[in-house]
């Protein structure tokens, strides 16, 4: 016979359970503190428990430990009460199998999830979330890390707690929003996604809340705004740090109250959107900076999804740009272990973006030439990073850096130019062409201050003399440009 435990000290919990359970093949053990549910730990295993995450004695959590440490294969639900959500997360990252809000509104969801619990194997959750994750074009990779991030957003996606994604530029926040979305039970109904950053502040509260015919200048026909828009569905809020002072009232207000008005009506309308926010500043430290209403991210911060930068999960490398690769139908094409090698050493400041962008150029680039992709089909900046050498003669390798002669450096900087340059036009990558143009900058500059530096045996003075420029700007561009 299956066996649960249910921890709570509520006695009339435990009735309701007792109530609810009694036809099913179920054995019931209760515990209300501690003591109980140690010793209740000391007897045959248990393949289930409901534990509430406050009791007299201990917490929750501290119960979840114990339970997984004596029975780890118990699989454990915790029950909150409202206003817990955060701790019910922190019990997932312990190993919970998810969590349920008291009181229960939902007597069948509940049946069906405790039947789950004896049921449907562990792993069968697993793959569900791994096929949903697939099916969103979302690569997890191999880190821990990811695989723990996705099933925290697998199992709180059927919540409908507003979710705020951390992470920075090219990480994903988009993609993992449309995964949230995909995993939840509205996934039928309309996904929006608005940049706070690209709109102008009128345009942007039109957008949001609608209008009506003749509310302004130029609005000739009522519109419905993305509130009501995607009320069943879920609206995601892309560099919510970008949203104006009024915008943030505004949206804070609609938290609160699940209220709006359209521009030009006094109509007040109810929205059931789910709201997912995502920012790739930290929005703390824009609270402290003033920029930020703190209330409005306490609203939005129910629950926390931070994605790491790539650099930080560099054995996801190889895995994501075979994946990539696949994306792009040229045939059998790989990645030779040099070229992987390179790109796990260079430190992706655009992120999975540009990972995917130098992956698509070097397919196109090497498109009925070869089938393996050499370095050669990588650009200069991942081959040969920035810095130069002081000398003109080729330097090793250092931290990871090579040291080019700076004709070299020159040479390969107008190659990946070019290459750019006759790159199909969706295979650009402008942000990272203007970074080297600054780069450039700072190099040639350096570059100059150096050689004057040689010609003068090291004296600041006659060196900045000789460039006609003042030596506090060469010792700037020696030291803070030169970093
Ligand atoms: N885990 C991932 N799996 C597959 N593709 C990804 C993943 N993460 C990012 N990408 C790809 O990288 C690009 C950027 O992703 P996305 O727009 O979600 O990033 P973002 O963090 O929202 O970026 P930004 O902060 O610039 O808005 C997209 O082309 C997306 O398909």
């Amino acid at each position: 016979m299956n066996r649960m435990l249910i921890v709570d000290d509520e006695t009339q919990v435990q009735t309701f359970f007792s109530y609810l359970l009694h036809r099913k093949d179920i054995h019931l053990s209760f515990a209300s503190n501690a003591y109980e549910v140690m010793a209740a730990l000391a007897g045959e295993p248990y393949q289930a428990a409901l534990v509430d995450l406050k009791l007299p004695d201990t917490n929750g959590l501290d119960i979840l430990k114990a339970i997984k440490e004596k029975m780890p294969g118990c699989r454990v639900i915790i029950m909150t009460g409202y206003g817990t959500v955060k701790s019910a997360l922190e019990a997932i990252r312990l190993g919970a199998e998810d969590y349920i809000e008291k009181p229960f509104d939902d007597i069948d969801e509940l049946e069906r999830l405790i039947h789950s619990l004896f049921t449907s194997p562990v792993n069968q959750r697993q793959t569900e979330m791994l096929r949903l994750a697939e099916q969103t074009g979302f690569i997890v990779g191999q880190s821990t890390e990811m695989h723990h991030l996705l099933s925290l957003a697998y199992k709180i996606a059927r919540k409908n707690i507003t979710v705020l994604i951390e992470g920075e530029t090219g990480t994903g926040k988009e993609v993992l929003a449309r995964f949230l979305h995909h995993a939840s039970a509205r996934q039928q109904q309309p996904f929006i996604g608005v940049n706070c950053g690209a709109f102008t502040e009128t345009l942007l509260e039109s957008e949001l809340f609608g209008h009506e015919k003749g509310a302004f200048t130029g609005a000739t026909q009522t519109r419905k705004g993305l509130f009501e828009i995607a009320s069943k569905g879920t609206l995601f809020f892309d560099e919510i740090g970008d949203a104006s002072p009024s915008i943030q009232v505004k949206l804070l207000r609609v938290l609160e109250t699940r209220e709006f008005m359209r521009i030009g009506s006094e109509q007040h309308r109810h929205t059931d959107a789910r709201i997912i926010a995502a920012s790739h500043v930290n929005l703390h430290e824009a609270v402290r900076q003033g920029k930020f209403r703190e209330d409005l991210l306490y609203r939005l911060n129910v629950v926390k999804l931070s994605i790491p930068p790539l650099r930080e999960r560099r054995e996801d490398i190889p895995y994501l740009v075979q994946y990539l690769a696949k994306r792009h139908k040229t045939g059998e094409m790989f990645f030779v272990s040099e070229t992987l090698a390179l790109m796990q050493e260079y430190d992706w400041p655009g992120n999975i973006r540009e990972l995917s962008n130098v992956v698509a150029r070097a397919l196109t680039l090497a498109d009925g030439e070869t089938s393996r992709i050499t370095p050669d089909y990588l650009p200069a900046s991942i081959v040969k990073p920035v810095r130069i050498s002081q000398t003109s003669s080729p330097s090793p390798r250092n931290e990871g850096q090579a040291l080019l002669p700076f004709e070299d450096y020159l040479e390969s900087w107008k190659q990946e130019l070019l290459a750019q340059w006759q790159s199909s036009i969706e295979h650009i990558d402008f942000p990272s062409i203007m970074k080297r143009i600054k780069e450039l900058e700072r190099i040639i500059e350096k570059a100059f201050v150096t050689k004057a530096l040689r010609e003068t045996l090291g004296n600041q003075k006659k060196a900045a003399r000789l460039l006609n420029i003042s030596v506090r700007t060469l010792r700037y561009l020696l030291n803070e440009k030169g970093k």
